[in-house]
């Protein structure tokens, strides 16, 4: 009890609040925040070994010193990686809709590693019953997806085509076909594939994103589907 009472006395203050600091910082998730906190929390800690003991507890200090460095320099190259990433219109109108809430420099580096397309009306995207080799978003434009020869839904700007077969590893599920000029980002499945296997941030992202599109797809084909039956009866 002795020794509890000593280590929360007023003369530890700052040591406690280094650690509490610290404490915190483990909680949060985000890590900018986690490294800036670590920061404040080592840099009192230096200070807390430099004045609270005599003489000051060297090793400590320059402990403290180094992870306060290396923390440093990593928030450092964090903000340099976002200062560098800079969208044309395109990619910021893309970003803002169907990619909303991925970090710019998730997204920057999806954008590098596709390319963006103009097309036709008339050209096919995937082939029902076919492998699908690239992903593709529509930015601008529209395309209709075909099953068995019926039009089943069309695919509206800010939308993936061929997300259904990377997710799956199946076939086309359909056959989609842009029906007019087209603003088409595309990647190849391979490479995006290896880019999510060492690119945690972009796959958790990519995945949402995909999930987000899915449901807003299922919402816009269930009235469809519907009035196609009701039709038929
Ligand atoms: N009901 C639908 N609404 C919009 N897009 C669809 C629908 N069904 C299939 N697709 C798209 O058509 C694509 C065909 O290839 P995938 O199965 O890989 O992925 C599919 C989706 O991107």
């Amino acid at each position: 009890m002795d020794a509890l009472m000593t280590a929360l006395n007023w003369e530890n203050l700052a040591a406690n609040l280094c650690y509490a600091i610290l404490a915190f910082s483990y909680i949060v998730t985000n890590i900018c925040w986690l490294r800036a906190l670590a920061i404040l929390a080592l840099s009192l800690e230096a200070l807390y070994f430099y004045f609270g003991s005599t003489p000051p507890l060297w090793v400590g200090i320059v402990w403290a010193l180094i992870f306060v460095a290396i923390n440093a320099v990593q928030l450092v190259l964090m903000a340099r990686a976002r200062l560098g990433v800079s969208l044309d219109e395109h990619e910021r109108s893309l970003h803002q809709g169907l990619f909303e809430g991925m970090t710019y420099v998730a997204f920057h580096r999806l954008l590098k590693s596709g390319e963006w397309r103009r097309c036709d009306g008339g050209r096919e995207l995937t082939v029902e019953g076919q492998s699908v080799s690239e992903l593709f978003v529509v930015a601008e434009g529209m395309a209709k997806v075909e099953v068995n020869g019926d039009i089943v839904a069309l695919v509206q700007p800010g939308s993936f085509v061929g997300e259904m077969s990377f997710l799956t590893g199946a076939p086309a599920c359909a056959t989609v076909t842009t029906v007019g000029p087209c603003r088409i980002f595309s990647i190849s499945k391979t490479r995006l594939s290896k880019l999510l296997q060492v690119d945690e941030e972009l796959r958790t992202a990519i995945h949402r994103t995909m999930g987000r599109d899915l449901v807003y797809k299922l919402k816009c084909t269930l009235p469809q589907a519907e009035a196609a039956q009701d039709e038929a009866a």
